[in-house]
């Protein structure tokens, strides 16, 4: 059904160079330890990514030892390349110690970056523009007398192009004289727009392999600074570049890097470029997931391929032609990249949402049926009040077996209490809270009370103790998060409150949802709601709402 397959070019590879591990570690609020280095550095090379810049070794002692540790533990198949500058104005390559540290991190490839634009030589090195050549030039002479090979970031590439182009080249012709294997056009602030890169990047082409007499290596480094970066790449690209440098999510200095887990398919899916092995593929949306999780920033739901969201329906007029065609509303098959869809209900959702949801439940349900109506009413009728049942499937699976009179009820509540107390405890405060709850099970009423530092913990024990002895498994459930949102706060404390509660039996997790001015009682709700789909769960096996 979907146009595009994976069409394998051997004549259109590119060279895929993920810098996450160096330009992505510059970005604000992203911290990597030696550890996590290393199983980002796996990661990338199980994704089938040829080259992986690992950091700047001498700038500070974690990427130095980063590139001793990896000796223990080697790449499969990509290159690890160390990154550096060229040397300091004013004194000679070998004498610089900032060199040393790279040749000791013992990789073959070295990217070296150096100044393209006069403002940056003048300005930022204070030096003269000859000077800045001489260090470009000796600085690779050196590292290929080392035995290493060179990969030349021309940074600050397009502004110094558009300032200056015929000293921008001489700074490109100095690199490739002195010895790179390829030159990689920066666009380091980030501020370029699509047709100048690839004029650019064109006349680059042109120039450079009129005079070398030989097809040129191009690369292309963009940032994100414009919302320009991954287009940037893809230009640079169909313009002739033949490296492409990025990192996973898009991490980096200020507002990130090209992405690759955009840019990848892009290029391989639509535009029939080889970037990595078509089967590892499927395995990027693992990766972008898992590097979030070592680099600890929350995944990007809505990032394009890769996010949760990516796949996600929610228009009732989406999931009705989605589910006919997936090609109505996806670009590509999610399957692809590893991605599946999703279809979520809301007010938004139409009969067709409710019976792909009923499926996924295990419930086969038809338009025809008039209860499915009623439960698309109620459904929206419920959100109007403040529910949100996108975030709560669980709570919606509950609902749809009422409304088809398949709910089935564990326990009933006869009622609840609960007392807070605020007391005085040395020269500071104790909140004390105590709940009782009565219940009727299989014919009895039972009475429990329980304490907790807050009034839905004391709620919550309160219940597990007085269904305990009825359903044993309920020991294994607890409360995983607990999410609490105001809805009309202009109302004051007369405002209702949305109650969004996580529950978990260790391997499988499931969310419910409350409503209510009062947070007791939405909180309540919640509760009862999520041990009441746990012990479904217990029954049934799995439910497709829990997610492990
Ligand atoms: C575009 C990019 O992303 S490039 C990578 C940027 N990444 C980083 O900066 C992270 C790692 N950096 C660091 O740890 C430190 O900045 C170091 C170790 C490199 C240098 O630290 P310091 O010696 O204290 O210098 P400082 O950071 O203050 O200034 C940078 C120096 O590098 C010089 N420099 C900048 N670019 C280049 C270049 N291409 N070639 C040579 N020298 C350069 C600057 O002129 C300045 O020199 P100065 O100290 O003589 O004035
Ligand atoms: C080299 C690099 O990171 C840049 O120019 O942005």
């Amino acid at each position: 059904m979907y146009p595009v397959t994976t069409p394998v070019l051997p004549d259109r590879s590119l060279w895929m160079y993920d810098t996450t591990l160096r330009d992505g570690a510059q970005r604000e609020g992203l911290a990597l330890s030696i550890d996590d280095k290393l199983r980002i550095a796996h990661q990338l090379d199980e994704l089938g990514v040829p080259f992986i810049e690992g950091g700047w070794p001498g700038a500070n002692p974690k990427d130095v030892q980063f590139f001793w540790q990896l000796k223990e533990e080697p790449l499969q198949q990509a290159q690890m390349v160390a990154f550096c500058s060229t040397r300091r104005p004013g004194r000679p390559a070998a004498e610089d110690t900032m060199l040393q540290p790279i040749l000791s991190a013992g990789t073959e490839w070295i990217t070296l970056f150096g100044k393209s634009w006069d403002l940056h030589v003048i300005e930022g090195l204070k030096t003269s523009l000859d000077e800045n050549l001489a260090m470009i030039g000796d600085t690779i002479e050196f590292l290929r007398q080392q035995g290493r090979r060179v990969i030349y970031d021309a940074e600050h590439w397009f502004d110094g192009y558009k300032a200056d182009p015929t000293y921008a080249l001489a700074t490109l012709k100095t690199a490739l004289g002195a010895g790179a294997e390829w030159l990689v056009l920066c666009d380091t602030n980030g501020g370029a727009l699509p047709p100048e890169v690839a004029d650019i990047v064109g006349q680059v082409r042109t120039q450079l392999t009129q005079e070398a007499g030989s097809p040129l290596a191009l690369g292309i480094h963009t940032h994100n600074d414009g919302a320009m970066a991954v287009a940037n790449a893809l230009v640079a690209v169909t313009a002739g570049a033949t490296m492409v440098q990025g990192t996973i999510n898009g991490y980096g200095e200020r507002c990130g890097n090209a992405d690759l887990c955009a840019l990848i398919p892009n290029l391989q899916l639509k535009l029939g470029y080889h970037c990595i092995p078509p089967q590892q593929l499927t395995k990027l949306t693992e990766t972008s997931r898992l590097i979030s999780e070592v680099v600890n920033l929350a995944p990007n739901d809505h990032a394009p391929f890769v996010g949760r969201s990516a796949f996600a329906h929610k228009g009732g007029i989406h999931v009705s032609a989605v589910e006919r065609n997936p090609l109505t509303y996806e670009h590509i098959q999610p399957e692809l990249i590893g991605n599946h869809r999703r279809i979520v209900i809301s007010d938004q959702a139409g009969l067709s949402n409710v019976l792909s949801k009923a499926r996924s439940f295990g419930i086969e349900l038809t338009k025809q049926n008039p209860r499915c109506r009623d439960l698309l009413d109620q459904l929206k009728a419920l959100e109007r009040k403040g529910y949100q049942f996108e975030a709560a499937e669980a709570s919606f699976e509950l609902l749809m077996r009422q409304v088809l009179g398949q709910r089935q009820y564990y326990f009933e509540l006869q009622g609840f209490q609960v007392h807070c107390d605020r007391m005085p405890d040395g020269d500071d405060w104790r909140s004390h809270s105590l709940a009782t709850v009565k219940v009727k099970i299989n014919g009895q009423t039972i009475l429990e009370a329980a304490e907790g530092n807050g009034p839905v913990a004391a709620l919550d024990q309160a219940l597990r103790k007085a269904l305990l002895n009825f359903y044993p498994a309920m020991a294994r459930f607890y409360l995983s998060d607990y999410k609490v949102r105001i809805l009309d706060s202009t109302a004051g404390t007369a405002a209702k409150t949305r109650v969004l509660l996580e529950s978990s039996d260790g391997h499988q997790r499931w969310t419910t949802v409350g409503v209510s001015t009062n947070i007791i009682e939405a909180s309540y709700q919640a509760v009862v709601e999520g041990l009441e789909y746990g012990l479904m769960l217990q029954e049934t096996g799995t439910a497709q709402t829990a997610s492990p």
